[in-house]
């Protein structure tokens, strides 16, 4: 063992097995969630070659093996709890995804959530024993944030009594969902249902894509891989066309919306339960954000600490990097930032399962706020991690960007959070239009409650605009900062309400002021999140009972908070003639934009990029590379894969 580690455990002042154990839950889930870990960590079957040596067809392979021996060994240890699979998995995994990710974590949620009784009996036996392996097909080529645009349609057949489904142009192409191009048997799909001539918008269908006995794509069906990604190599997100394909009228996920053998509809109590998977995993990313943080944050710290560069004092011998107060200020938000996250995880994940079992039971008065806080903390987090990944890459200089460091392969495996299940810009507007009705509801006299109930304050404090009030800190009290953050939040989202009426006052659309005040609202967004993530952070230390882990975690709690303070501190004063300014440069560079990036001139050779092509053919030309992919020379790439469904 180094001395340096060492001498750094011994000098500690809390006892770490205790916050361990608080984080975990218990002591008793901690002694679980190790066992769980040791099954993995002991398995001979799970010792792979490193995926760094490995080609990508060589990572799918692995990975495929490696999901199908989770599911024996799964069931061999009797192992059935959700949290405990998870604790198996996400050890198996490492840093990496599984090759059946999207069959566990939207494909079987899915059909849990949407599908009725019946359809249950049917489907959940199939999927839960990997006859049925399963992704969700929602993004196509031209649209994956905007879905009311999706193209994709189901257009129901009454004289057969089924749903014809079509992707009728390049762009309606089905694009990204994880396993489809190789591994999955039938995908949930995202389609524009036609009944009766008439358009319903989005609804879910289960269609078969491959045969389930010889995993050939089926009539109709055209799937495939869409190539190497930044990161994600062992996964085989895929592309899918859907030419005249038919199934069965029961095919339709019919919990809320159903349509008739005569083909009549009928709707759902809210259009919006189509949307409840994205919801899901958008509150487990959350926590998600938190492990990849937290995981960055132990390398970076614990390599800090055993490395010794430059001269402090002359004379002496060279310090441990841990000693600069420079690097602690790169590393130590970034630790506070993970322990936070982890208390926001853990509160997301208990509040989605709250309000959904409001939800079952039929009331959905909490889906707004539930959505709005699953939108926002899912952006707020993982912005915030991914950036701190990348600190922690750069804090241990040239080693840091080896792939045995294990950042790279962090940040490339973290990153598409920020994309995936809502892009984060999209989703914080999400959250912004949530704040914007809850202020103007609170304007006109209405009780708020939950995480938006400080907005009520600000009717009390009329005529006083929120704007006005002196932020006055005490800053070692973490009960003022947590009111500095509320005060904070206030006020954004009543600079960012006042800005859509400001526009709306110059007789513009409700669509170009909301686009015309996008600025402000994110930022109201982010300060609501960061609200509510200091708040979280106090809340949780009021239950903890350690006085020595009590007081490190204050410590933490405090930097927290008061670091996010020195970065947004111009929220505190007045810049809204500066954003004026700069809104007004935007408006005057929009025209040159494409010209200005042309004259830097590169030819296409040398950008080497489908998206920044100079005829901006983008989507034909993505086809055309994904095409070249070498998973897709074969139409079936393994029996390993054709085994898996054999046996089932
Ligand atoms: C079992 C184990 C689990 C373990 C889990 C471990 C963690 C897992 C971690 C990692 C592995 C996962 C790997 C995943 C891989 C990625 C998968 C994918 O990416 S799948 C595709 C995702 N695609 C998107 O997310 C599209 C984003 N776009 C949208 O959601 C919509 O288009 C949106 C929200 C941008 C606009 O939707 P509009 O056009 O229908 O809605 P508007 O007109 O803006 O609003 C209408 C009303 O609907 C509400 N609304 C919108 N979305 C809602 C929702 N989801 N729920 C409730 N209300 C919603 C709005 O708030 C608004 O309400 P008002 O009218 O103001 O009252
Ligand atoms: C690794 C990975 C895995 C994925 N897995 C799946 C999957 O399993 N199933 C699936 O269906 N999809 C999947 N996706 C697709 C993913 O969900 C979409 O890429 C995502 O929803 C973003 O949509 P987009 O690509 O259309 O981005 P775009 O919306 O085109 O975003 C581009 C830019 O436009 C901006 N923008 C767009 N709309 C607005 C707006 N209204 N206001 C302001 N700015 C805006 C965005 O902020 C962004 O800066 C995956 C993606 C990745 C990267």
């Amino acid at each position: 063992m180094n001395p340096d580690i060492c001498r750094e455990r011994e000098n500690a002042t809390f006892n770490t097995e205790t916050l361990t154990n608080m984080l975990d839950g218990s002591a008793e889930k901690t002694r679980r969630r190790r066992e769980i870990e040791s099954l993995v960590i002991n398995d001979p079957d799970f010792q792979h070659d490193d995926p760094n040596f490995m080609s990508r067809s060589e990572r799918y392979d692995a990975a495929v093996k490696k999901s199908s021996q989770m599911i024996m060994k799964l069931r061999d240890y009797g192992i059935s709890d959700p949290e405990e699979i998870y604790f198996y998995k996400r050890t198996a995994r490492r840093t990496f995804h599984e090759a059946f990710g999207l069959h566990y974590t939207m494909f079987l949620p899915t059909l849990y959530s949407q599908c009725t009784p019946e359809q249950q009996k049917k489907w959940l036996p199939l999927a839960e024993n990997f006859k049925a392996l399963g992704t969700y097909a929602q993004t196509e080529l031209g649209h994956g944030t905007h879905i009311r645009k999706l193209e994709t349609t189901a257009t129901y057949d009454p004289s057969t009594q089924e749903f014809v489904l079509n992707c009728p142009t390049v762009s309606s192409i089905k694009w990204w969902p994880g396993g489809l191009g190789k591994t999955s048997n039938h995908a949930i799909v995202l389609a524009q249902l036609y009944t009766l001539g008439k358009c319903h918008g989005l609804h879910a269908f289960i269609v078969p894509i491959r045969c389930m006995k010889t995993h050939q794509p089926l009539p109709g069906v055209t799937v495939g891989d869409i190539g190497p990604k930044f990161g994600f190599e062992e996964v085989d997100n895929g592309y899918l066309k859907l030419e005249n394909v038919r199934i069965p009228r029961e095919n339709m996920l019919m919990k809320y919306a159903q349509v008739e053998p005569d083909g009549s509809y009928l709707k759902p109590p809210s259009d919006k339960l189509t949307y409840g998977t994205m919801v899901f995993i958008r509150a487990m990313i959350v926590g998600e954000s938190a492990r990849a943080l937290s995981k960055s944050c132990t390398i970076a710290i614990r390599y800090s600490a055993v490395r010794h560069q430059s001269e402090l004092r002359p004379g002496e011998p060279e310090p441990q990097i841990l000693d600069y107060q420079a690097q602690q200020y790169k590393l130590f938000p970034l630790l506070a930032a993970a322990y936070a996250f982890t208390f926001v995880g853990q509160y997301m994940s208990d509040t989605y399962h709250r309000i959904t079992g409001h939800i079952n039971q039929g009331d959905f008065s909490q889906l707004p706020e539930l959505h709005a806080l699953a939108a926002g903390l899912k952006a707020f987090t993982t912005w915030t991690a991914n950036a701190g990944i990348e600190v922690c890459r750069m804090a241990c200089g040239g080693h840091g960007y080896l792939c045995c460091s294990g950042l790279p392969d962090i940040y490339v495996t973290f990153t598409p959070t920020c994309t995936y299940e809502g892009e984060n810009t999209v989703m914080m507007l999400q959250t912004a239009r949530f704040l914007v009705k809850c202020y103007r509801q609170a304007r006109e006299g209405q009780q708020l409650s939950g995480t938006v109930s400080y907005l009520n304050e600000q009717q009390r404090l009329q005529p006083q605009p929120v704007s006005s009030r002196p932020t006055v800190v005490n800053i070692n009290d973490l009960a003022s900062l947590v009111e500095a953050y509320k005060l904070r939040a206030a006020k954004l989202v009543e600079v960012a309400a006042k800005s859509l009426q400001g526009e709306l006052q110059r007789s513009i659309s409700q669509e170009d002021a909301w686009n015309n005040s996008s600025i402000e609202l994110v930022r109201a967004s982010d300060a609501h999140c960061h609200y509510v993530v200091v708040e979280l952070f106090a809340a949780k230390l009021s239950e903890i009972s350690d006085t020595a882990v009590h007081s490190v975690l204050n410590t933490l709690a405090l930097l927290y908070a008061l670091h996010g303070i020195t970065l947004n501190s111009g929220d505190f004063l007045q810049l809204s003639q500066i954003t004026q300014r700069i809104k007004a440069l935007l408006v005057e560079i929009r025209p040159n934009a494409v010209a200005l990036v042309d004259s830097f001139d590169y030819n296409d050779e040398m950008l080497n990029s489908v998206l920044g092509r100079y005829d901006g053919n983008v989507y034909e030309s993505m086809f055309e590379w994904a095409k070249r992919s070498p998973l897709n020379r074969t139409e079936v790439r393994s029996f390993i894969i054709f085994n898996i469904i054999q046996k089932k």
